[in-house]
């Protein structure tokens, strides 16, 4: 599955993998490149046992079943009083709060009852406070609803949202906020999930700084801050973040030693005088899979296989190219399919939506540029260059322009951006 620039057209790499930099004659296609970084996940981590405090961001790995009727019991939805049959009722006992066991009601009975609290047996219906008038004196619950009081009125019987061991996700749901909610209501202390892929996120450039305002001809780091939140929500754990100095020695034992299952490296993917990554991956032995791809930015993106770990665990690395929107597109191109896979994920598809407005491609190559949407309507950004950010930060999606562009009025694939 080797994807090197000297690629034939049927795939097949004649020489063996060639780590040199050179023309990007044969760059892998966008989606063919996709593929291959979900392919060479394999099967998905693991499954591990995880309290629902710490399953956040992992991908359950069975469906998750309901381990009680929901609600486990008839439950009463308002706060008034529950009956009977119908109404004027005899008022019996002094009510039910939530989390009691009541008695049963006999005909013609009323009790007071709050919301949440499990309905007597024989009761009918529940009579909303605003809809009944107690007399204390003679002992009685008048009905003043303008309609009838019908059978099973303002009562949630149980089993509505669910019988016990009806699936309620299936395996690949991303564990939410809304579905550690759901699976502490149906149930459960803990979640069997995929172990999240663990990354290393190793830095380069000399010239990056870590705070301040860019001075003396250097920049900002913009990708620590970009990529360590965005990782978590591909479902990695981050493991590492380094910055590494141009010089390959400490790039070669960061690489060599990293437990991580996947490496992920910035910059230096180039030919520039500094760019060592290619040197790197040749001395410790890596297998590129993926070296260039045919995508505007980020076209020197590349994936490779390094050596397992001392106890057989497969690693890879992703190395995105420096300029931060190439470095975007590298990360939605290999890193997400690869995260995603490894942790379990469903993966999510592209939307089909209508361009608004012209979008601009490059001649040969997938551009991935920054749009607003609004309904099906796609809207691309000002300030999309390589080395820019201003564009991503108003967007709410990548378009995935194909070579030549998309004339307004005409469908275009998008990829959600996380965060919208
Ligand atoms: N002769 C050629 N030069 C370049 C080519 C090419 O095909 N032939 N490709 C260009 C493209 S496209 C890109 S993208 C970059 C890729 O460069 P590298 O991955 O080697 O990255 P660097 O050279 O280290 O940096 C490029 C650029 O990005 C800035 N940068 C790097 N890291 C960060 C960061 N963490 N935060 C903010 N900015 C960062 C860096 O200062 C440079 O300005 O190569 C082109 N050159
Ligand atoms: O395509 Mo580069 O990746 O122009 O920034």
């Amino acid at each position: 599955m080797t994807a090197s620039r000297t690629d034939t057209a049927d795939g097949t790499a004649p020489h063996g993998p060639d780590t040199r930099p050179g023309p990007l004659r044969a760059a892998r296609d966008w989606e063919r490149a996709r593929a291959i970084a979900r392919s060479c996940a394999g099967q998905p981590l693991p499954a591990v046992p995880r309290t629902l405090a710490d399953a956040l961001g992992h991908a359950l790995a069975e469906p998750l079943l309901a381990l009680t009727d929901l609600p486990s019991f008839d439950t009463a939805a308002m706060d008034g009083w529950a009956v009977t049959g119908p109404g004027p009722w005899r008022l019996a006992g002094a009510g039910v709060l939530a989390g009691a066991q009541p008695g049963p009601l006999g005909p013609g009975s009323a009790v007071p009852i709050a919301t949440g609290a499990r309905v007597p047996p024989g009761a009918t219906a529940v009579l909303r406070r605003e809809h009944g008038e107690a007399d204390a004196g003679q002992g009685l619950l008048y009905d003043r609803c303008p309609g009838p009081v019908c059978e099973g009125q303002d009562i949630r019987p149980r089993g509505q949202e669910c019988r016990s061991g009806e699936p309620l996700l299936p395996a690949g749901t991303a564990v939410t906020e809304r579905v550690l909610g759901l699976a502490a209501a149906a149930g459960y202390d803990r979640l069997t999930v995929h172990r999240r892929p663990s990354v290393e996120l190793l830095v380069l450039g000399d010239e990056l700084l870590g705070e301040g305002v860019p001075r003396g001809g250097r920049v900002r780091d913009a990708l620590g801050p970009l990529l360590v939140p965005w990782l978590r929500r591909c479902g990695a754990e981050l493991i590492g973040h380094h910055r590494i100095a141009d010089d390959p020695g400490p790039l070669r034992e960061a690489v060599r030693r990293s437990p991580a299952d996947v490496v992920l490296t910035t910059g230096s993917t180039a030919a520039g005088p500094v760019d060592f990554l290619h040197d790197t991956l040749r001395s410790v032995g890596a297998r590129l899979l993926v070296d260039s791809v045919a995508v505007r930015p980020g076209h020197p993106m590349l994936l490779a296989e390094l050596p397992a770990t001392a106890d057989g665990r497969a690693r890879r690395l992703v190395g995105l190219p420096g300029n931060p929107l190439a470095a975007v597109s590298g990360l939605v191109t290999l890193a997400e399919p690869l995260l995603r896979h490894l942790g379990g994920h469903r993966d999510p598809a592209p939307a089909r939506l209508t361009a608004a407005a012209a979008l601009p491609g490059h001649p040969s190559d997938t551009r991935l540029l920054p749009v607003f949407t609004a309904g099906r309507d796609v809207t691309p950004l000002p300030f999309d260059g390589p080395a820019m950010l201003r564009g991503l930060a108003l967007a709410d999606a990548l378009a995935v322009v194909p070579p030549g562009g998309v004339p307004a009025g005409t469908g275009v694939d998008v990829l959600e951006l996380p965060g919208r």
